[in-house]
């Protein structure tokens, strides 16, 4: 699904990505964790193509990312950002139903049934009962159920995540998550997600690539990466890991400086 080789970015003189290399299969789910100021929405951005490596190449089902025309890769690739949302006025069913843009011809008529999939997806996401709201007026819990509503709407193959829970509470935070991880099971879809609680990534991530200083310093299932040791080499902070209880997966918990020793 995604091959990147050798992928290098500078802004000025500053290297903010150093010669990356990896794969990622269909229907992998991918965390990339990191400090502030890592790489990994850089390296994210690579991916969509919205913006061009310096040297390296970035291939996506077999074919080099700037190949695509725009609306073509529109038709299977979705980006869901942080407040990446218009704000002028739209309703909630209008946000939804810009995911199906990709779709539709020059009259705006929609190839593929896409009014049957806003109404599951609306039903789905319980936007229902907002349908009608401007965008503006709603939660930002509510909002971000909106922008994945529209991204579902897109049916994409690959969905790329920055932050997917910043600003939301621990239950939406779950919520969300539960959202995407039940569609990727379901639809086979790949997703690569910057994800900044360690936490979450182990809970839903079959994969994390700790991103460091613009370079992936470990790969691997949860519990090969989520280690005392490589947490602190990297964020130069020790956390606490334990598995937890039902999942078995590991989980950190954290130890403020001022109390060691006591
Ligand atoms: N358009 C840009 N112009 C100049 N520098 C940039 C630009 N975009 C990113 N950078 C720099 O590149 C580095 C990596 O930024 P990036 O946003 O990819 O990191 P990140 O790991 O996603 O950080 P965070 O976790 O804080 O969101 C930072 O030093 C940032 O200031």
């Amino acid at each position: 699904m995604i091959k990147l080789s050798h992928i290098t970015k500078a802004y000025d003189s500053h290297v903010v990505l150093n010669d990356i290399s990896f794969n990622i299969q269909q229907g992998e789910f991918i965390g990339l964790i990191g400090p502030n100021g890592s790489g990994k929405s850089t390296l994210l951005r690579m991916l969509s193509g919205v913006e061009r490596v310096d040297q390296g190449v970035v291939e996506l089902r077999g074919k080099r990312v700037h190949e695509y025309p725009r609306k073509e890769i529109a038709r299977w690739l979705a980006v869901l950002e942080q407040e990446a949302l218009p704000s002028l006025g739209f309703t909630t069913r209008e946000i939804v139903e810009m995911g199906r843009y990709p779709f539709q011809n020059w009259l705006g008529d929609d190839s593929n049934n896409g009014h049957q999939l806003v109404d599951r997806i609306m039903e789905h996401l319980q936007l229902q009962d907002i349908e009608d709201r401007k965008i503006d007026t709603l939660s930002g819990g509510q909002r971000q159920r909106v922008a994945l509503g529209r991204v579902m709407a897109q049916e994409p193959l690959l969905l790329l995540l920055d932050e997917p829970t910043t600003y939301l509470d621990i239950a939406y935070q779950i919520q969300m998550m539960d959202y995407i991880h039940q569609w990727q099971v379901e639809c086979g879809l790949t997703v690569v997600a910057v994800l900044h609680d360690l936490n979450l990534a182990a809970q839903y991530c079959t994969r994390l690539m700790m991103v460091s200083k613009g370079q992936i310093v470990a790969d691997g299932k949860p519990e090969e990466i989520i280690s005392p040791e490589l947490i602190k080499q990297v964020y130069g902070t020790e956390p606490i890991v334990l598995k937890h209880p039902t999942s078995g997966v590991p989980q950190i918990l954290l130890q403020p400086t001022g109390l060691n020793g006591m």
